[in-house]
């Protein structure tokens, strides 16, 4: 049996598991939180239950040491020569990556150059690559990207109507993120309705922290709501998603803002913390309970552009299967799935209010019997895609 550690790596946080794509369920789970915010946290998942410990992570090379140290002290006992692979999520693979890689020092360099393309992402990705490669030099080590699903759109899904010198030079156009998720997701849903996905018209709308719709046919992505970088797309718990880029120019012209400014603005201060004050969803929905008119409106606007991309993949994609919500909020949150999906009934897509009540731990039908659309929840699992790709990375 394959044993693998994955490691997913955030703007803020890592994300990790050790599991075998063969077993049912991983063995351990961890996630460090806060990282460079001088209130980090761990909280470890293991054969002893789970242990969380307060402490400040400075970057992520000290959250790397961290996850060894704790997987040393509270287990299992992480052993090079038992380990099949470290699996890694990359964000970024820009257009010279279409499938994961074994990585060496040239693919840690072409990581590094499409820096540029995932400001947010791909610089923790690397510094989780580097820790893992020290400490287990010997095991094979595969990147996982979150574009290469998307490398299948067409160039009318990925061109943005910009000076095609301009683009081609700066290799700017649409790569997406997320796509280990909605690949996972997509013939999960597949699976679950007994379908074969190559027949399957589907809708993956994957709702986290960051958050991005994706048109599916057949199993192929043929387009997504990520742009260039992350930034595009859906509102964020931090991010604008898709927003006028003359919004920047008048900033720039009549309030001074420079480069690092507006990324600040674009990436951290906005979305639901912007328009709320609230990162997280639940607290939304806390401060709509208590009657906050900005939280009322943020969650609208957040309904509204879910809506709006539902409408343009439907557009798309002709005939539409099933819509099916994903991650942290997806998986959770009810209020969101049915207000997204709000006045879609003329096209057959409705939710069933006691279907669709509470949190989903398993891929569940929350739309009507005999509804023309099948609306769905499937938890995502990026950390078993990631192991899965792995696995056959190094078996190749
Ligand atoms: N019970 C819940 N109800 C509503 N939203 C939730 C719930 N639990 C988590 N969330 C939302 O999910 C987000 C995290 O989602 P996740 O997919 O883990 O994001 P990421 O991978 O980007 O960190 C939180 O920021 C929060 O908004
Ligand atoms: C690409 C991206 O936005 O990832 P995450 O949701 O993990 O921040
Ligand atoms: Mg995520």
């Amino acid at each position: 049996m394959s044993l693998v550690l994955v490691l997913n790596s955030g703007s803020s946080s890592i994300k990790y598991q050790l599991l075998s794509p063969e077993a049912d369920g991983p063995q351990a789970t961890g996630l460090v939180e806060r990282i460079g915010q001088g209130s980090g946290r761990i909280r470890h998942e293991g054969p002893g239950g789970p242990v969380v410990q307060e402490l400040d992570i400075a970057d992520h090379e000290a959250g790397m040491r961290l996850v060894l140290d704790t997987f040393a002290e509270h287990g299992p006992q992480l052993d090079a020569s038992t380990l099949t692979a470290v699996g890694h999520r990359v964000v970024q693979g820009g257009d010279l990556f279409t499938g994961p890689v074994r990585i060496d020092d040239d693919v840690v360099a072409q990581i590094d150059e499409l820096s540029p393309l995932a400001p947010l992402h791909n610089p923790a990705n690397l510094s989780g690559i580097h820790a893992a490669r020290t400490a287990f030099p010997d095991v094979p080590h595969v990147a996982v990207f979150d574009t290469s699903f998307h490398q299948t759109m067409p160039p009318a899904a990925y061109t943005y109507a910009l000076d095609r010198q301009v683009a081609a030079e700066h290799r700017i156009r649409r790569y997406g993120a997320h796509g280990t998720s909605h690949r996972y997701v997509s013939r999960a849903v597949a699976e679950f309705l007994g379908r074969d996905v190559a027949e399957l018209n589907t809708i993956v709308l994957h709702l986290g922290n960051g958050a991005s719709a994706s048109a599916v046919r057949g199993g192929e992505c043929i387009d997504t709501s990520m742009g260039m970088t992350p930034l595009a797309g859906l509102v964020m718990g931090t991010r604008t998603g898709d927003i006028d880029p003359a919004v920047l120019l008048h900033l720039a012209r009549t309030a001074g803002y420079d480069t690092q400014a507006l990324d600040d603005l674009l990436n951290r201060r906005s979305g639901m913390l912007g328009l709320a004050g609230h990162t997280d969803m639940r607290d939304v929905h806390a401060a709509v309970e208590a009657g906050d008119e900005d939280a009322r409106t943020a969650l609208d606007v957040y309904h509204h552009r879910i809506r709006g991309y539902v409408g343009q993949y439907m557009a798309h994609l002709g005939r539409v299967d099933a819509i099916v919500f994903t991650a942290g909020i997806g998986e959770n949150d009810e209020v969101v799935r049915a207000g997204a999906l709000a006045g879609l009934e003329h096209y057959g897509i409705v939710v069933d209010p006691e279907r669709n009540a509470g949190r989903k731990k398993a891929p569940t039908v929350i739309s009507p019997d005999g509804a023309a659309v099948t609306v769905l929840v499937v938890p995502t699992n990026e950390e078993l895609e990631i192991a899965r790709q792995a696995v056959e990375v190094v078996a190749a």
